[in-house]
């Protein structure tokens, strides 16, 4: 592929000025959209409905007018960057953000969605495979001016004066959008996203992709594009079932925030895994290594084991006493309703009626035996409509109520596991075959709150509780018949008032009330309608199955992680992006086959990337030292000629040193992170925040990214980039982590300009290359 930049030369002049001509068509189409869906959103806003179905009518106009205007102002800014002049067509077809057609719909649209399959030349379109195309010209605008563009000439046999180059897309629009500060918000890719990552970007939705690629190849960048796409291309099933993004932390994901609003997409549900059951908030830090064993599959089995516990039988007979006479419930009496729910085959709180029926029958029927036994020892002398009776006094005594809670809890998730980490003797019963040590780690008060590696076991608890909603569907029945038959008595009333005697004939053509609706119909009206977008309902229903789940920094994901997000996508269609040598947890894979083949068998398929576009060279050289199996596996797309370097200093001095490299880095354009191990977080950022006040801290994992320094835990990096990096004692952050030495190279590989390290003692013998300063 050939690429030169126009210069500033007339024709260059000219072929600006064109272009401009042409933004300002596209700019003036979508002022003219807009003014016209601003206008159709206030009138579905007045109009004034009378029923539910008009209700839901109106609220879907205004989510699809509102939709419609977000996309339009998101498509504003950089509406138009590309243009792709066809060897076979005459006219040039321009690509943006956004398609845009002539008010008659002529053939050739005015601009091509970045989406559509017409606009994929434009990222794909090599000398080599040039797909029809003779140039691919990048434009650059600044609000509504074209300030540059930029062409590649596929067609060898025109390029005789310009250079083979790389084989990156618009390498120089690329170069200057990487080489551009960082905000702490990332940002969208449009205008450069590249062939390989076009590719994944477009990659069929169906079954399980999985996206391997090394530090800054691009990957969440590559999910959050492939997310616009798939809502692009199956808007109307994607609308419905709605698109799951499963991110790291909430500081990642509010990273990442704005980047789908930008390309004009917003109905997407984005949560990290202890966001993910609604209504909880599961946040709190927990030790690696009992994060690990809740995240291992046996779990399953310990939570099944514990709900079986909390079907009890009880050690000797209960005494009920009924209007005076008492009654023995044994042990066998226990059993055997325990039998009789279990065969219900239903989950716990569904089989509790059944549970409940078992226990009041075999009270009411030792009611009967009791009352109803002749004196000289016959059968019963109660008839069947005395023992139906008895059952009824038997079902109303609390003191049966007690023993059926007792026996068949009504329980939720939160209990189940709550009541299960609270109590040894619980654990020890649950986990038959494990270590005392392993229990113990199980162990916590019933008050701890929650972490995230709960999340998943809670879910397996509701897997197996169910609801037992027999008393609500008896309300809503009772409601819907209330309904009716208040809506029978306004027909009739309706109906009674028309006068009979004064009926002319063309009155009695006219319809009444009664003609056009049955009670049901008029009943039918005053049902609720659930007016939330999907997005929505969706975050807040645990029993949500979605279209599509993208899942990024995959690999932090433990097996019972893993069950929970499958079973939120029956069909498996998932999108999982991450770099197996960057895991920290210990819960977390070393391989993608050891994460996904116990869950999916062979039913996945992998996509690598390959190019480094974030760290420079210079900083990759140093990192791939560290990287697990130390070979390198991305190439730098850049090199900067700066070279990254270590302090070393005295344990006493570490703090201060830090802060002086951190003023200093502070005085280069753009953000500047400070990684460092957990125990130093204090002492580091108090001596920092002497120096630089405005200092953002974050051993929480859900702060807000700042624009400017932040002192963050190796952990709580993942996912983010900096323009300038320091790492603070390497040694201490490999020796803390579960994997100690991928933490240390997520960290080193943060950086898209500057890298120092910052030691007291010796550095590990991975980094012993760096220029000592
Ligand atoms: N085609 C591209 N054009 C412009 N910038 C790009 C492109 N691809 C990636 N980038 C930029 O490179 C940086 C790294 O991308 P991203 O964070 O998606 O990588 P990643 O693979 O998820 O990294 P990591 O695994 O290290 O967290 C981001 O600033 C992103 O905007």
């Amino acid at each position: 592929m050939a690429l030169s930049t126009v210069r500033s030369t007339d024709s260059h002049d000219a072929a600006i000025a064109a272009e401009q001509q042409y933004v300002t068509a596209l700019h003036q189409r979508l002022d003219t959209l807009r003014a016209r869906t601003v206008h159709r959103l206030d009138e579905a806003l007045s109009t004034v409905p009378h029923n539910p179905q008009a209700i839901g009518e109106r609220e879907a106009q205004v989510e699809l007018y509102t939709q419609r205007l977000v996309a339009l102002d998101a498509a504003e800014s950089g509406l138009c960057f590309g243009r792709l002049d066809r060897r076979d067509a005459d006219v040039p077809r321009y690509v943006g953000r956004i398609g845009l057609s002539t008010e008659e719909g002529r053939e050739e649209p005015l601009l091509i969605d970045w989406r559509a399959p017409a606009a994929q030349p434009f990222y794909t379109a090599t000398a080599l495979h040039d797909l029809g195309i003779r140039r691919r010209r990048h434009i650059r605008t600044r609000g509504r001016t074209v300030v540059g563009i930029a062409d590649e000439t596929l067609d060898l046999t025109d390029a005789a004066d310009v250079t083979e180059r790389s084989g990156l897309v618009g390498e120089s629009v690329l170069l200057a959008a990487l080489n551009a500060s960082r905000t702490g918000r990332m940002t969208d890719i449009v205008r450069t996203i590249q062939a390989e990552q076009d590719r994944i970007i477009r990659a069929d939705h169906r079954g399980v992709l999985v996206v391997q690629g090394g530090p800054g190849t691009g990957k969440t960048a590559v999910a959050l594009h492939r997310a616009a796409y798939l809502l692009y291309t199956h808007r109307e099933r994607l609308a419905r079932s709605g698109l799951l993004i499963v991110g790291p932390s909430p500081t990642f994901l509010r990273y990442i925030a704005d980047v789908l609003p930008s390309l004009g997409e917003t109905g997407v549900v984005l949560a990290d895994l202890g966001g993910l059951r609604p209504g909880l908030r599961a946040a709190a830090p927990e030790r690696a290594e009992v994060a690990e064993l809740k995240g291992r599959l046996a779990m399953v089995d310990v939570v099944a084991a514990a709900l079986k516990g909390r079907q009890a039988v009880l050690d000797g007979p209960a005494q009920i006493t009924l209007d005076g006479t008492p009654l023995r419930f044994t042990k066998a009496d226990a059993a055997r309703a325990r039998s009789r729910a279990r065969h219900t085959s239903r989950l716990h709180n569904e089989a509790r009626p059944a549970f409940g029926a078992a226990v009041i029958g075999i009270l009411a029927q030792k009611y009967a035996d009791t009352l109803g036994a002749d004196v000289l020892g016959g059968a019963g002398l109660l008839d069947r409509q005395d023992v139906a009776a008895l059952r009824q006094e038997v079902a109303a005594e609390p003191a049966v109520h007690a023993l059926i809670d007792r026996l068949w809890p009504r329980l939720t998730a939160e209990r189940l596991v709550g009541e299960l980490f609270a109590s040894p003797a619980r654990i020890a019963a649950a986990t038959p075959g494990w270590t005392d040590a392993e229990r113990r780690l199980l162990h916590r008060p019933a008050s701890a709150p929650w972490t995230p590696a709960d999340v998943p076991l809670l879910e397996e608890a509701d897997e197996l509780l169910g609801v037992d909603d027999s008393a609500q569907r008896a309300t809503a029945r009772r409601d819907r018949q209330r309904r009716l038959r208040h809506a029978q008595e306004t027909l009739d009333l309706l109906h009674g008032s028309r006068s009979v005697d004064n009926e002319t004939e063309d009155e009695s053509e006219e319809l009444s009330a009664g003609d056009l609706l049955d009670a049901e119909g008029l009943a039918g009206r005053h049902d609720e309608v659930d007016t939330r977008t999907t997005a929505e309902r969706a975050s807040a229903d645990r029993s949500w199955t979605y279209g599509h789940v993208i899942v990024d920094e995959a690999q932090e994901l433990s097996p019972m992680a893993w069950r929970l997000l499958l079973r939120r996508c029956p069909t498996r269609s998932m999108t999982v992006v991450g770099d197996v040598a960057q895991t920290g947890s210990a819960a977390g894979a070393s391989s993608w086959a050891d994460a996904l083949d116990p869950q999916l068998g062979s039913g996945w398929r992998i996509e690598e990337l390959t190019v480094n576009y974030r760290t420079p060279a210079e900083i990759m050289a140093v990192a791939d030292q560290v990287r697990s199996g130390n070979g390198a596996t991305t190439t730098a797309v850049r090199s900067t000629g700066v070279h990254p370097w270590a302090l070393g200093v005295a344990e006493a001095d570490l703090a201060d040193a830090v802060a002086e490299a951190a003023a200093a880095f502070d005085k280069e354009d753009g953000t500047l992170g400070i990684v460092v191990p957990r125990e130093r977080l204090d002492a580091v950022t108090s001596a920092v925040r002497d120096r630089l006040p405005a200092v953002a801290t974050g051993v929480a994992t859900d702060a807000d990214l700042p624009d400017g320094p932040v002192v963050l835990a190796p952990e709580a990096v993942k996912g983010l980039e900096f323009d300038s990096v320091l790492v603070v004692d390497p040694a201490g952050i490999v020796g803390e982590g579960a994997r100690g030495a991928n933490d240390l190279y997520v960290a080193l590989t943060r950086a898209t300009q500057r890298l120092g390290v910052v030691h007291a003692g010796a550095l590990p013998p991975a980094l012993a290359g760096l220029a000592p300063r």
